[in-house]
């Protein structure tokens, strides 16, 4: 094979692999044997062949890959690229534009912003409030009112001005609507973007895959943005509308100001939708904080689901050493929002102390029971005058203790790793435990079983089935 014809075959390959959405070992392997077969028709030795696959195999961290941002290059450096932003009404998608901008442009790029949202009055105000204070050029108008007009216009006006990133917003839109459905295709037809993001509110819940999968049917969007994960929201409604879009999420919003904007990461978002917190941080902590004597107990405990008012007390205990004590809270499974909403540190630090005054007057029985019927009025009463407190507040103690409980019993059967033994857990994490704790519904509009295993493994899972390297970060 002459060198153009090799030289050919390796760029189709590479172009196959950045034209698929998601990359994955199956995507991968398939490019690297394509390169292959080139090389070898080119009479590369077989060995430097096979060398260079499983070297490239080791090097490549799909799991980074598969944030879906630096993987997928649909946007260029050098080259001027326009980032279309639909969404529904609401779900944050000006903010959002303005974040991505701002996120680029601490990164070296020249953004710019288009309103094209002629629909909601204040649009334009708003984008251009904030790329103000973010200093990124804008446009758009008071006047006009054809938004393909605006979009066309201010795509041009940018490019002659040579900048390499022109972010269109677009009017939220729900499916129903279907007038403004056309627009977007047309705004879409218009500008022809690189790059289309569905930006979606984390709290849209079951309505998030019809939702998507109109936009999808659409136009073609090619990336999820979730917004508002600071809320109470998990975020379950993303799974759903990646698997409408089958798009990776690339960003997740976590608060309205610009810096409160991350780089989608799938290990702390699904564990936080399981409610388990960010458990690879908190197996850190326990290895770190829990004096290695209690260990082997607590996590014994942890793996029997058997959460007692004591297990709690201890945990509080640790909780209350661990110093930074915001930090270390969102690590707990349940131990988050709700117990200690972000900025009320010293508030929370004070309720922990009065549960734990609470308990200092429960029995052993009490502390060391199961059985959540134990805690009759009587008890309750005691327990109340014991400490110096309400009813109330030991009622509340104990429908926290509930809570936490609830989420805990989701541990039970799962093999806790020892420390240096984080994958254990990865493995045992498989879709049919996943699929217990998701709501039906959900579930059912992933396409079930099959659809769960197959979004696991687009949400950069390793091996199918498994949760291979979602907790895997105290591994190594
Ligand atoms: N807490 C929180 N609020 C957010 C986040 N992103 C956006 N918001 C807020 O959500 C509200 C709606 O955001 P917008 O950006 O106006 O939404 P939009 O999708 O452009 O609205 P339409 O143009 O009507 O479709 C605003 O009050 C934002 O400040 C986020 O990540 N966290």
């Amino acid at each position: 094979m002459v060198l153009a014809q090799l030289g050919g075959s390796i760029a189709r390959a590479l172009q196959q692999m950045s034209n698929a959405t998601i990359i994955d070992e199956k995507v991968l392997s398939e490019c690297l044997n394509e390169i292959s077969r080139a090389l070898l028709q080119s009479d590369v030795q077989f060995k430097l062949v096979r060398d260079m696959q499983a070297n490239i195999k080791r090097i490549v961290n799909l799991d980074d890959l598969a944030a879906g941002h630096n993987k997928r290059r649909i946007i260029q450096q050098g080259k001027t690229s326009v980032v279309m932003f639909v969404g529904l009404q609401g779900s944050g998608k000006t903010t959002t534009c303005t974040k991505y901008a701002y996120y680029h442009q601490k990164k070296g790029w020249k953004p710019a912003l288009v309103c094209a949202d002629t629909f909601r009055a204040g649009a334009f105000d708003q984008l251009k409030q904030n790329a103000t204070k973010t200093k990124i050029p804008y446009y758009g108008s008071y006047m006009e009112s054809d938004p393909v007009k605006i979009a066309v216009e201010g795509v041009e006006t940018f490019k002659k001005e040579n900048r390499d990133l022109i972010i269109v917003d677009t009017s939220g839109r729900h499916k129903q609507e279907a007038a403004l459905f056309e627009e977007m295709r047309q705004v879409s037809e218009a500008t022809k973007p690189d790059l289309i993001i569905f930006v979606m509110d984390s709290s849209i819940g079951q309505a998030a895959f019809d939702q998507a999968q109109a936009f999808k049917q659409s136009v073609a969007v090619g990336a999820v943005i979730i917004t508002k994960m600071d809320g109470h929201a998990k975020g379950g409604g993303a799974l759903s509308a990646v698997a409408a879009t089958k798009s990776p999420v690339i960003f997740i919003g976590t608060g309205e100001h610009m810096e409160e904007f991350e780089v989608f990461d799938v290990k702390p978002f699904v564990s936080r939708l399981l409610g388990m917190g960010d458990w690879s941080g908190f197996m850190d902590k326990i290895h770190e904080v829990v004096p290695t004597d209690q260990q082997p107990e607590l996590l014994q405990k942890l793996s029997e689901g058997s959460f007692t008012l004591r297990l709690m007390y201890e945990q509080f205990q640790n909780i209350l050493k661990m110093g930074p004590i915001g930090q270390v809270f969102s690590m707990l499974p349940g131990f988050s929002a709700e117990l200690m909403p972000k900025g009320h540190e010293k508030e929370s630090q004070a309720k922990i102390k009065r549960y734990m005054t609470m308990m200092d007057s429960m029995t052993n029985a009490e502390l060391d029971s199961t059985n959540p019927k134990l805690m009759n009025e009587s008890r309750i009463m005691r327990i109340a005058r014991g400490s110096g407190r309400s009813v109330r507040d030991v009622t509340e103690m104990l429908e926290e203790y509930k809570r936490l409980a609830k989420i805990w019993s989701k541990m039970k059967g799962l093999k806790i790793p020892k420390k240096g033994e984080m994958s254990a857990l990865s493995r045992n994490m498989n879709a049919q435990q996943m699929s217990k704790v998701l709501p039906p519904q959900m579930l059912k509009q992933i396409g079930g079983m099959g659809g769960l295993q197959s979004l696991m493994k687009q949400m950069g899972s390793k091996d199918m089935g498994g949760m291979g390297g979602m907790f895997g970060r105290g591994d190594k």
